[in-house]
């Protein structure tokens, strides 16, 4: 489903990425395993089109990522990543926001809300509240929920769990492990049942 073929990236003449494949089979769970700064987060930056590599390419159901077919991929993803937005807004109006996305405009974005704030113990009182002023942990929740909402087949998830308690890191594991969607997660938690992912190391 996703393919990453021979991908070179250097940033200021530090190689980032030296010939990176992988293939990725949809439904797969992926845990990307590296030391920091080794480029696990430029990897899904590549996804999304936001940088291009030097060589290389990167396939998304066969189709080659360029600046044409992008765009349709994009809407094929959520991503949620380690800084959630810091805009002075209050969650509803947020999650109106995102609702009113046209990708968003033909699934039922909210039907699911409120089975979701229970599944990840967060209470109604939460969507009066501006976004700056969540705990971090809350922050990960919320951004976690946005995606599944979503409803996209691909999440990409950049440290959503490391403001969490062991219960609830249990928790987003489990919603993982049992989902469908095609899952690449990126994090330094060490709480993570193999089991449950491939772990991709470089
Ligand atoms: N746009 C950019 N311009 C220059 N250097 C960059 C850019 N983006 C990332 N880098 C550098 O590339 C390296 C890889 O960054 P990246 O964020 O992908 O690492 P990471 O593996 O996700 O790290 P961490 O685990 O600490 O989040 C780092 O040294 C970073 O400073």
């Amino acid at each position: 489903m996703i393919r990453f073929e021979d991908v070179c990236l250097s940033f200021g003449g530090k190689t980032i990425l030296d010939n990176f494949s992988l293939e990725i089979e949809a439904g797969e769970k992926i845990l990307l395993n590296a030391p920091s700064g080794r480029g696990k987060s430029t990897l899904i930056k590549l996804l999304l089109g936001f940088i291009r590599p030097q060589r290389g390419s990167i396939y998304y159901k066969g189709k080659k990522l360029t600046g044409e077919s992008i765009h349709s991929i994009r809407r094929d993803i959520a991503w949620v990543n380690q800084d959630i937005t810091l805009r002075k807004l209050k969650v509803d109006e947020l999650l109106k926001e995102v609702g009113d996305f046209s990708a968003n405009r033909n699934i039922n974005f909210f039907g699911r809300l409120d089975e979701l704030l229970e599944e990840f113990a967060l209470s109604r009182e939460i969507l009066h509240k501006n976004i700056d002023k969540l705990s971090g942990g809350e922050r990960q929740r919320l951004g976690l929920i946005i995606a599944i909402l979503m409803d996209r087949e691909v999440l990409l998830l950049d440290e959503v769990t490391s403001s969490l308690d062991a219960a609830m890191k249990r928790k987003v594991e489990e919603w993982i492990a049992s989902t469908h969607k095609t899952v690449i997660l990126i994090s330094h938690d060490s709480h993570w049942n193999t089991d449950n992912f491939r772990v991709v190391r470089w």
